[in-house]
């Protein structure tokens, strides 16, 4: 058997992802139970927890340990006294990734040409709520400027039903590979209809001028950009529309990776592709379109109106 050293930058670092994000989760769920949020506003309607800051520590911490030079970009302000991670803290890569035949397009990857998005912990505004499961760790892996991996980490997924030690679920995937860590059971039938997944917290008109115009059938206003990839994989939503400048890299990078890995595609609210390079701007200036499948993408694209598209360009 191989060592883990042998495998293809690309994996290892997927691998490495996979293992922290889940390291990060049991972060969340401590600062949850210990009820001290300490939660800190960064901006307007921009909240910052203990857990942000904790699981960014674990997440950024292990991948700069376990790969110098690698290009590591996190939601959160990196805190120069941050204590050194102690040895339970440390991961090892993931080996349910590191088994796999990483596919030959990325065996061959340099360091310099792979840029990591961290989002520590995505749906802060309802982590703050109690709204548990709409909280996700995001990390993304982009070779260039093509998001070509991602981690879902769900930490509070089937918390109501399940005790601590059994709930949440990793999500992971890797570009001509597939997408892991889905039961079938969490497939539900295409539903009919339009059902629109978008903001709980960050609304305004522009964002629901985009969502009148998909002529809704339903609409679920929920929090986060990994949650609502979710219901789109788990067939609960035909679309995500976000028509707001308010979703960074960060927020997209692992949801597209592992949205495309089963069809999908995550553009801009015009349809244009999102570069993940480290040159790539941070906002998503223009929004956030996302579907499983490719014919609802161009369906919902040409229903955004010209407000909208004028507001966001
Ligand atoms: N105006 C905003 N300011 C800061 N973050 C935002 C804003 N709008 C969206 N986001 C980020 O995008 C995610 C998805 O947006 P929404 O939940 O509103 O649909 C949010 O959970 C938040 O990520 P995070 O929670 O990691 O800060
Ligand atoms: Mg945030
Ligand atoms: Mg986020
Ligand atoms: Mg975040």
């Amino acid at each position: 058997m191989s060592s883990s050293s042998d495998q293809p930058l690309v994996q290892r670092v997927l691998a490495v992802s996979a293992a922290s994000a889940a390291r990060a989760s049991l972060v969340i769920r401590q600062v949850m139970s210990s009820g001290q949020l300490g939660i800190v506003e960064k901006g307007k309607n921009d909240l910052q927890t203990a857990a942000d800051r904790g699981a960014q520590r674990i997440i950024i911490g292990n991948l700069r340990l376990a790969f110098p030079g690698l290009t590591v970009i996190g939601e959160e302000d990196e805190d120069p006294n941050a204590e050194p991670l102690r040895p339970d803290e440390l991961v090892q890569p993931d080996a349910g990734v590191l088994a796999k035949d990483c596919p030959a397009a990325l065996r061959d990857v340099p360091v310099g040409d792979v840029t990591v998005w961290v989002d520590p912990l995505d749906g802060t505004s309802e982590f703050a709520a109690n709204l548990l499961d709409h909280v996700t760790v995001l990390i993304g892996i982009a070779v260039g400027s093509r998001a070509v991996a991602g981690v879902i980490c769900q930490p509070y997924y089937n918390y109501q039903t399940l005790s601590p030690d059994q709930m949440g679920r990793l999500i992971w995937s890797l570009e001509g590979l597939g997408v892991f860590g889905l039961s079938e059971t969490e497939i539900a039938n295409n539903p009919p209809g339009n059902i629109i997944a978008t903001t709980r917290s960050h609304s305004n008109q522009i964002v629901n001028d985009a969502v009148t115009a998909c002529e809704p059938t339903e609409v679920l206003r929920v929090g986060g950009s990994g949650h609502k990839v979710l219901l789109l994989i788990e067939r609960r939503a035909h679309a995500y529309v976000f028509a707001s400048p308010g979703c960074k890299k960060w927020d997209t990078c692992a949801p597209e990776a592992v949205l495309r890995a089963l069809g999908g595609c995550l553009t801009d609210i015009l349809g244009n592709e999102l570069p993940y390079d480290a040159s790539a701007t941070h906002p998503n200036k223009q929004g956030v379109l996302a579907t499983l499948r490719k014919e609802d993408h161009a369906r919902f694209a040409a229903k955004i109106p010209e407000n909208v598209r004028k507001a966001l360009s």
